[in-house]
Parts: structure tokens; sequence; C-alpha cells
């Protein structure tokens, strides 16, 4: 069996609308060994998320290829990769995409019912252990509407465990918790990494996540990167400021404040400020003001 998970080669996606094509991924090439826990990081809209669905054969590639569990998956018809995806790729995402009228232990059932291979009495003893070693020893029988955030994204987790797949691919599995409730699912999610030697992929905001990960990726404009972008907060305000836009966008500012001033006035002179409380008003916002029309003169 191959020693890489998953391997992406040379992967392009371009999404084409009516009036313009929009390559969102440029040729990316990443590979990950089987019991990795490797992270994909990068901005809003950087393509993290196509790029996960095309690596779990949900969306085809523009161009390139897909190796799971080293086979290539990037031709197969849509019957072939359902069956694929079933036995060898297990998604959690974000918003947990459980079942509503399905019990926790039906839930985790059906990707098991999927494969065709277990007999519903073995698919159910298999999900019976998946949730008791995610911690849910006990809420087997209830929907999910009567378990918590964390509760459901466990069993999801659960779910995408239960067929053993070669990789188990996250979005952003903890966007939706509080911040106990995502460390006890990243805790889970390390744990099992550790003790299963189950390769998992995450895309996520989250630095905190970042810790755990034997490897890190950086998305950025549509290419792969293993170092983190080098540009700091401050060069990107400096970025910022140098901008056409941002002229314009202090002399809006500008028209706002001298806005407030008047309306200050006015008030004031209706007798609807007190005095002292007007001074020092009228004082930070003639400094802001003084301010502005620096820049916008600039
Ligand atoms: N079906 C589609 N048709 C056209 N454009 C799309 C489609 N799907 C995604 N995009 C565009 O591709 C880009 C990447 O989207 P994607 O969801 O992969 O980004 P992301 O890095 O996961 O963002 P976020 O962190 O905000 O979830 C975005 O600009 C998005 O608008």
């Amino acid at each position: 069996m191959s020693e890489e998970a998953l391997v992406l080669r040379d992967i392009w996606k371009i999404y084409r609308t009516q009036s313009e094509e929009i390559p969102v991924l440029k040729g990316v090439n990443l590979s990950v060994n089987q019991g990795e826990l490797a992270i994909i990081m990068g901005p809003s809209g950087s393509g993290k998320s196509t790029l996960l669905s095309i690596a779990g054969g949900l969306e085809r590639p523009s161009k390139g290829r897909v190796i799971v569990g080293g086979v290539d998956i990037t031709d197969l018809d849509e019957d072939e990769l359902t069956k694929i995806r079933a036995r060898k790729i297990g998604f959690v995402f974000q918003s947990f995409n459980l079942i509503r009228n399905l019990t926790a232990v039906e839930n985790v059932m059906m990707p098991l019912i999927f494969t065709g291979m277990y007999s519903w009495r073995q698919a159910r003893e298999i999900a019976l252990k998946m949730l008791e070693i995610v911690g849910l020893k006990g809420h087997e029988e209830k929907f999910p509407r009567q378990l918590s955030g964390g509760q459901q994204q466990r069993v999801a987790i659960a779910r995408a465990l239960a067929p053993s797949p070669d990789i188990i691919l996250m979005d952003e599995p903890t966007g939706s918790l509080d911040v106990d409730s995502a460390s006890r699912v990243l805790s889970l999610v390390k744990w099992l990494n550790e003790a299963f030697g189950q390769t998992i992929i995450i895309v996520t905001h989250n630095p905190e996540i970042a810790e755990l990960a034997t490897r890190t990726f950086y998305i950025r404009g549509g290419e792969i990167y293993q170092q983190p972008p080098t540009s700091t907060l401050a060069d990107k305000v400096k970025e910022l400021k140098s901008s056409a836009g941002y002229g314009s966008f202090a002399k809006v500012q500008l028209d706002l404040l001298k806005i407030k001033l008047e309306a200050l006035e006015a008030a004031a002179k209706q007798g609807k400020i007190p005095p002292e409380v007007l001074e020092g008003e009228l004082k930070s916002l003639e400094a802001r003001i003084s301010k502005l029309e620096k820049y916008a003169s600039s």
C-alpha cells in the first residue's frame, strides 16, 4: 500500500461564470503521508474548501490528478466515486451535516451501509463503538436537536471514522463551536490521529489547530506554500494606505466627521448636550478631522 494517503498533482480549478473565468487553484501540488495531521490555512476565498472538495472527490479539478490511498480517482465515474468515497474518505464539515430525523447511532451507521459491505447488525455494532470512542455513550438514541453543538460535531467525527477511511477531511471542524467545545473536539481529533494513525487533513482559520499539525500548508493567490506568508499586519496596513481607494476612503470619513460636528453644535445650541460634555467631544472630533485632512490631501 502507498505511503502517501493523498497526492494532488498540478491541480487547477477554474470557475466559469457568464462573463468571466475565475482561476481559484493554479497548479497546486500537495502530498500528505499516512498518519499525518495536515492543516491547510489561508485567507477567506483563497480556495481552501475547493481544494478539500477536490481532494475528497466531491468536485472535479479543471486539470491535474487526485490520488487517494494510491488510487487515482480523477477519471472515475460518479458511481465508482461514490463507492470509493464511502470506503476511503471521511468528511467532517463545519455545519455537522447530520440527518435531522435519524438518531446519533443511525447517523453514524449511514456511511457503513453506503459501502454495501456491512450488514445492518454489523453497522450498528461499529456505530455504537465509535460513539463510545468519541465520548457519547448514553447519547446513542438521541436526535441531533437533542445534542449540543460539540456533541453533534463528535457524532459527525464518529460518522467520518466509522468506515475506517484512509483519510478524514475536515472543513473548519470547530468553526461553529464555542472555545470549550472546540478544544474538546480538537483534543479528540489529535488523539484519534495518534492512537489510530488516522490521516487527517483540516482546513481552518483556527491557529490553535495549527499547533497540533504535523505539517501545515498555506494557500495564497491560488498557489500552495509550506512556509507561512512573510507579510506582517504592519505590511498590510502600509499596503492599504498606499492603495488607490484609501484617499477617497479618508475623504468619506472626513465628510462624516464634519456632519457629526455640525450635528453636535446644533444639539448643543438646543441645550441637548451639557457644555462640559460638548467641549470634550468637540476637541476630540477636531483632532480627528485635522488628522484626516492631512491624509486626504497627501
Ligand atoms: N461554484 C462556484 N462558482 C464560482 N465561483 C466559486 C464557486 N465556488 C467557489 N467559488 C469561488 O472560489 C473562491 C474560493 O472559494 P473557497 O470556498 O474554496 O474559499 P475558502 O478559502 O474556503 O474561503 P473561506 O475561508 O471563506 O471558506 C471564492 O472566490 C469563491 O467565490
